[in-house]
């Protein structure tokens, strides 16, 4: 068994209705680990949870609403009772309003902070009292590169993202001692729904192109590799890191 390998491990990834989540779940299905995964959609989660069964792997649906107080602790209770332990969370469940700083609402501020920062470190907090007492963990958080550079497309979601980059560092300080590494992806455009409507308009997906090295935006298979290397024993050293899974963008000065 490669270091690689997640046979024997349970994550948990939220968010893994659709999009990018969808495509870590099925990744880390498919790399060994039996997977508990989790959106607001029964149906969403059901369709993916037959896709992994029927593809040879363990899965169960948890629907969710990852910002209602309690949630994180009911998902990672739900989670040990299915499947006997918890070992790796990927904390990808996201969402954007794309308003300029002018405009922004505290309504819009605080549903994108609910989500984007506040859910996100209350999941690993409750991920955490797990993996910490049992002195194993992997938790990968998954940010954006508009937590690194300055982008267009919203500064109250680049705060977040931010924070969840800064999260990953104090945690990784205080939680690395318990064997739990903390680690962060943050990715550059990758075509889902959340994105969908900003990639199907030629002259901003030309200006994406024309700021990404590599000529191109992700694929959803470009960030399964990065996500099962943070999850698995094989970054058994690493912890409070991110890896941009941008094409180069987030370098591209001039
Ligand atoms: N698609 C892209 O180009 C990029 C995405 N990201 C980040 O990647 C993550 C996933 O993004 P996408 O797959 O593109 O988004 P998406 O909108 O396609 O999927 C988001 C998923 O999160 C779930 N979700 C939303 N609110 C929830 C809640 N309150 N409780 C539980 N689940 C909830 C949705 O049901 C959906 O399954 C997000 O954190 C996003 O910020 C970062 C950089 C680029
Ligand atoms: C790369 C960004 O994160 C991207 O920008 C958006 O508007 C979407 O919200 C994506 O997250």
């Amino acid at each position: 068994m490669t270091r690689f390998d997640l046979t024997g491990k349970t994550a948990v990834i939220t968010g893994a209705g659709r999009g990018i989540g969808r495509a870590l779940a099925r990744g880390l299905a498919e790399a060994g680990a039996q997977v508990a995964v989790v959106s607001r959609s029964q149906a969403q989660l059901d369709e993916l949870v037959q896709e992994i069964e029927q593809a040879g792997g363990r899965a169960f649906a948890i629907a969710a609403d990852i910002t209602e107080s309690g949630a994180p602790e009911q998902v990672v209770q739900a989670t040990i009772e299915q499947f006997g332990g918890l070992h790796i969370l990927v904390n990808n469940a996201g969402m954007n309003i794309r308003s300029k700083a002018l405009d922004v609402t505290e309504e819009e501020w605080d549903r994108i902070t609910a989500l984007d920062l506040k859910a996100a470190f209350f999941m690993a907090q409750a991920a955490g009292k797990v993996m910490c007492e049992q002195k194993y963990g992997r938790i990968v958080n998954i940010a954006s590169v508009g937590g690194l550079v300055a982008l267009r497309t919203g500064v109250v979601y680049a705060a977040s993202k931010a924070g969840v980059i800064q999260m990953t560092r104090v945690l990784a300080l205080e939680w690395s001692k318990f064997g739990v590494c903390v680690n962060t992806i943050a990715p550059w455009y990758f075509r889902t729904p959340l994105t969908e409507t900003l990639l199907n308009d030629p002259a901003y997906l030309q200006d994406i192109l024309n700021r990404t090295p590599m000529g191109r935006i992700g694929e959803l298979e470009d960030l399964i590799g990065p996500a099962i290397f943070l999850a698995s024993d094989a970054a058994a050293y690493i912890s409070g890191q991110t890896i941009a899974v941008d094409g180069g963008m987030s370098v591209y000065g001039f």
